[in-house]
């Protein structure tokens, strides 16, 4: 049995990644300061300190507390809009707070880390799919942000033996098809649960961000990658680091334009989307596609939920059976 440091393993992606550790029988230590997460998506029993990555001297004393076979780090502020109105804010927290987690995991002898990162560290691509060749060019500070720490990383395997895995995860999207843990944002501001909260009545209508983008439908196409798959590249992810540091798009390969995505709201719920056609908005590119045919090809790793109506359908029955999230009021983003 393995055991397991996530941080953010309140959060959405964080919580389903410890229940996949879980469910293979690994033991696991969530860190998480609850700024976004939630109390209530921890798994009982579970060991939990919450506490910010901020804190150097709660890092180290969890290191000592607990010896860890890798760390997830999946904490971060991650609103792309919120970015752009702080910048230094957002890039200052998300590489000193992740840094401080490496350095902590160094000093405590443990050298396999797996970077949530994101397909914001590519911006606006000149062509797609999305290779880990193509070059990344951030347009907004938190692809930068994360960008920072990728290359940070690379340094520290050669000076302090840190192996590292950045996954660049493209649209998080769904929840566990058991019903455990699920999508509760404050504000929400994805696309899927805001389909779905404005069908059911708790946000008002979807605006469309655009419907004038070189697309088949003219509005902006992206990557819906199953949050129970990305929770599984975690796992997968780790034998590779015995050869060293690995950087991999994860993603299922196909984009989905937003009108599709409220149509496959719409078939799943039986229901209209109530939606309103609206500008586009600042920093949005056009087309995001992953191609994730190297993380396949080394480590096995295959979407299962490689439909998006699968998707869609996991994350209506969460929304359906908790019309409160986990339990906090719901704002409009
Ligand atoms: N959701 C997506 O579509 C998506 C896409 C690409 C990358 N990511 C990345 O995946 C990760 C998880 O995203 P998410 O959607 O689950 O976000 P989330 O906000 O649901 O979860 C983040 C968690 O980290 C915790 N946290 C934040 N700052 C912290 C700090 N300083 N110390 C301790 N805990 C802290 C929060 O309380 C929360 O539980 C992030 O790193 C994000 O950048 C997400
Ligand atoms: O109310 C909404 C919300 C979104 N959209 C559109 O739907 C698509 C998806 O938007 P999301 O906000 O769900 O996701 P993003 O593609 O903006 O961003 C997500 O994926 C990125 C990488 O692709 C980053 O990682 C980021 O953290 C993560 O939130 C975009 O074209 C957006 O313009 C709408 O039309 N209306």
């Amino acid at each position: 049995m393995a055991r397991y440091l996530v941080s953010g393993g309140a959060g959405y992606v964080g919580s389903h990644v410890v229940l996949t550790l879980l469910d293979q029988g690994d033991e696991v230590v969530v860190l998480d300061d609850l700024s976004s997460g939630h109390g209530g998506s921890l798994q009982p029993g579970i060991p939990f300190v919450q506490a910010s990555l901020a804190d150097r001297k709660a890092l180290d004393e969890v290191f000592a507390a607990w010896k860890f076979d890798a760390v997830f780090h999946l904490a971060a502020l991650s609103l792309v809009g919120d970015s752009m109105k702080e910048p230094l804010r957002y890039c200052r927290e998300n590489l000193s707070n992740s840094i401080n987690l490496a350095e902590a995991a160094v000093k405590a002898g443990c050298l396999r880390y797996v970077l949530s990162s994101t397909a914001a560290v590519f911006g606006v691509p000149r062509e797609v799919p999305i290779t880990e060749e193509t070059p990344t060019l951030p347009v907004n500070p938190y692809g930068l942000s994360k960008l920072m720490m990728e290359q940070a990383l690379g340094w520290a395997e050669g000076a302090n033996g840190l192996r590292s895995a950045c996954l660049r995860y493209f649209n998080a999207a769904g929840a566990d098809p058991a019903g455990r843990c699920g999508e509760d944002h404050d504000p929400e501001t994805h696309l899927i649960p805001r389909a779905i909260l404005a069908t059911l009545g708790q946000l008002p209508p979807l605006h469309v961000f655009g419907t004038d983008y070189d697309t088949p439908d003219g509005t902006a196409v992206r990557d819906y990658v199953h949050v129970m798959d990305l929770a599984a590249a975690h796992v997968a992810v780790l034998p590779r680091l015995d050869q060293g540091s690995v950087r991999y798009n994860l993603g299922n390969g196909r984009g989905h334009s937003v009108r599709e995505v409220i149509a496959a709201v719409e078939r799943i719920s039986g229901q209209k989307v109530p939606y309103e056609n609206g500008p586009r908005r600042a920093g949005d590119p056009p087309v995001l596609v992953a191609s994730s045919a190297r993380m396949m090809a080394e480590t096995g790793w295959r979407p299962r939920f490689d439909d998006l109506d699968q998707i869609v359908e996991t994350a209506w029955n969460w929304h359906v059976a908790h019309p409160r999230g986990y339990g906090t009021q719901r704002s409009a983003a």
